[in-house]
C-alpha cells in the first residue's frame, strides 16, 4: 500500500508548524562535546521525550550513567527508548537518530546566530543541528503526528532509540543496545537511519556504509606555567614546537596517510568497484560548489569520491592550550593538546589501527630529542560498517524515493560515522539502511549548517513512505 495521500498532503499543510517545531529544537544547544551545555543536552531529551509522547509513541529515558570529560565526572544525557504498535503481523522497525549537536558559535563565522533557526528566501533553515540530526529525528515525529490525530493505525510498529551523545563517540549506548537485545529491541526486523546527506545537491541517496573512526589526542608538556618567548625563547624546548612537529608528520597536503601500514590495509580498487564510482552522479564543480573553493584533491572524480567513501582519511582538527585570540601574545604554551581522527574502512579496525598510531608517534617523538613529555589518548573510536544494499529493507526505500522524488536513489557510502550502526547490525542480526534527508551542501559540523524547506518536507513524506513500504514486504 503506497503512504495515504491524506498523509502526504497533511505533511505539505504542515510546513510552517513541522518548521515551528525544528525551530524549538534547534533553540536547545544540545552540544555534547562540551561539558558546559551537557544540561542542555538533558533539556533537549526531555523535550524530545515529551514530543514523541504527545504523537502517541510509549517512551522510557533511560540513564546511561557517568563518564569523564576534560578531566570532569559528567552524567550522560538520558536516551529515549520509544515504541509504538506491538502487532505481531506487521514488521517491526527500529529507528535511530540522535539529539545532540556539535558546537557552534556566531564568532565561528556564521552569517546567523546558530541556535536560532533562520528561514531564508531561499527557503533554506539555517541552524545548528537543522540537518545533523534534529530535523530529520523530527521528520518521524512529523509523520507520527497525522497517524495520531488521524487515529491511523501504523503500517509497521516502530520502535525508536534516540540518544545525545553520538557527536562524542556515543558513550554509554552499545551496552544499553546489548543490553535490550531481547528487551526493548526484541522482534526488530531492519534498522532505519537518517543521519546523513546525499552526494550532491539533486539526487536522492541511500547509504549502505559508513567509516569507521579512531579520535586522538597528543599531549605535550613541559614547563609548569606559560612563559615569556623574550625570556626562555631558545632556552628550553617548547612543547608547541614539539607538537606541530608530530602533526606535519600524520599525513601529507595530498591526503596520505603517514603513519607506517594504515594505508596499506585497505586494497586498491579493481575495475569493477571503480564503475560503482563512476556512475554516481557526481562531479569535481560538487564538492567545489560544497566547500566553496576549487581545492578538490584530484581531478578526478572517480578519485575523489574513492577518497571520501572506500579509503581511509587522516584529519588534524585543532590544538587545546593553543594561543588563538586576537593580537600578538608572545607566549610559550606551557602544555598543548593536538586533536586528530583518522576515518577508517574495512579492514580496518580501531584495534588494527592504534597500535600503530601510538607506536608511530612514540619513535617520531623519539626522533625530536625533545626533553618535553609526551601522552596520546584515545577518545574514542568506532567500526566501520558495510550493509547489504540487495536486501528488502533498500528496496522498501528505493521504492519510497521513487514514489516522492520520482528519482533513482545514488546508492552510497558514507565518509562520516555513526557508531551504533555496526552494533545494531552485529548486535540485533538485521539489516541497517541509511535513509538521509539532507543535502550534501547542508555543511554539517560546519558554519551556516541548513536544511531546505523541501527537504525537510519531501523528507517527512519519503520517511512516511519508507515505513508503508516495508509494511508491503511479504518476505522477511
Ligand atoms: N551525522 C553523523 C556524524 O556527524 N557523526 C560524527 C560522529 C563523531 C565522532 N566523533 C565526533 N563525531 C562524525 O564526525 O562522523
Ligand atoms: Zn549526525
Ligand atoms: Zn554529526
Amino acid at each position: 500500500m503506497p503512504a495515504p495521500a491524506a498523509l502526504l498532503s497533511y505533511i505539505d499543510a504542515q510546513t510552517d508548524a513541522f518548521i515551528t517545531r525544528l525551530a524549538e529544537a534547534v533553540a536547545i544547544p544540545s552540544i555534547s562535546g562540551d561539558p558546559a551545555y551537557r544540561d542542555r543536552v538533558h533539556d533537549m531529551s526531555n523535550w524530545l521525550n515529551a514530543q514523541l509522547q504527545a504523537v502517541g509513541v510509549t517512551t522510557k529515558q533511560v540513564d546511561l550513567g557517568t563518564h569523564v570529560m576534560d578531566g570532569q565526572t559528567l552524567h550522560l544525557p538520558p536516551a529515549i527508548l520509544g515504541r509504538i504498535g506491538e502487532d505481531k503481523s506487521k514488521k517491526t522497525v527500529l529507528i535511530y537518530g540522535h539529539f545532540d549537536v556539535q558546537p557552534a558559535s556566531k564568532s565561528d563565522g556564521w552569517d546567523t546566530e546558530p541556535f536560532v533557526l533562520t528561514k531564508e528566501a531561499d527557503g533554506r533553515l539555517v541552524g545548528r543541528g537543522s540537518s545533523d540530526d534534529k530535523g530529520p529525528v523530527l521528520g518521524w515525529v512529523n509523520v507520527l503526528q497525522w497517524h495520531h490525530e488521524t487515529q491511523t493505525p501504523l503500517p509497521v510498529n516502530i520502535v525508536f532509540c534516540f540518544e545525545g551523545m553520538e557527536e562524542n563517540g556515543s558513550e554509554g549506548l552499545d551496552d544499553l543496545v546489548v543490553k535490550e537485545k531481547d528487551g526493548w529491541f526484541k522482534d526488530v526486523d531492519c534498522v532505519c537511519i537518517s543521519d546523513n546527506y546525499w552526494l550532491n545537491t539533486r539526487t536522492p541517496a541511500l547509504t549502505y556504509g559508513l567509516r569507521g573512526l579512531v579520535y586522538f589526542k597528543i599531549n605535550v608538556s613541559g614547563p609548569t606555567r606559560d612563559l615569556h618567548s623574550g625570556v626562555f625563547g631558545r632556552m628550553v624546548h617548547e612543547p608547541m614546537t614539539d607538537l606541530i612537529s608530530l602533526m606535519s608528520r600524520l599525513v601529507d597536503s595530498a591526503g596520505n596517510i603517514l603513519v607506517p601500514g594504515v594505508d596499506d590495509m585497505v586494497s586498491v580498487a579493481d575495475n569493477e568497484e571503480r564503475a560503482i564510482y563512476e556512475k554516481l552522479d557526481y562531479s569535481i564543480e560538487d564538492v567545489e560548489s560544497s566547500v566553496g573553493a576549487k581545492i578538490a584533491l584530484s581531478a578526478d572524480k572517480t578519485q575523489v569520491l574513492m577518497g571520501r567513501m572506500r579509503s581511509p582519511s587522516l584529519s588534524l582538527h585543532g590544538i587545546e592550550g593553543a594561543f588563538s585570540g586576537p593580537g600578538a601574545k608572545t607566549v610559550i604554551p606551557a602544555k598543548v593538546a593536538g586533536k586528530f581522527s583518522i576515518r577508517l574502512v574495512p579492514p580496518q579496525t580501531p584495534d588494527s589501527v592504534t597500535p600503530l598510531v601510538e607506536a608511530y608517534l612514540k619513535s617520531e617523538f623519539a626522533k625530536l630529542g625533545s626533553k618535553n613529555s609526551l601522552h596520546v589518548e584515545l577518545l574514542h573510536d568506532g567500526k566501520p560498517w558495510v550493509a547489504d544494499y540487495k536486501h528488502w529493507n533498500y528496496n522498501a526505500a528505493i521504492k519510497a524515493t521513487e514514489a516522492i522524488y520520482s528519482q533513482k536513489p545514488d546508492l552510497t557510502r558514507e565518509g562520516g560515522s555513526i557508531p551504533v550502526t555496526l552494533t545494531f547490525a552485529e548486535t540485533l542480526g538485521v539489516n541497517v539502511l541509511l535513509l538521509p534527508m539532507g543535502r550534501g551542501d547542508d555543511g554539517a559540523h560546519s558554519t551556516n549548517e541548513k536544511l531546505d524547506t523541501s527537504n525537510f518536507i519531501k523528507g517527512t513524506k519519503l520517511l512516511g513512505t519508507y515505513l508503508y513500504e516495508v509494511g508491503e514486504v511479504k518476505d522477511s
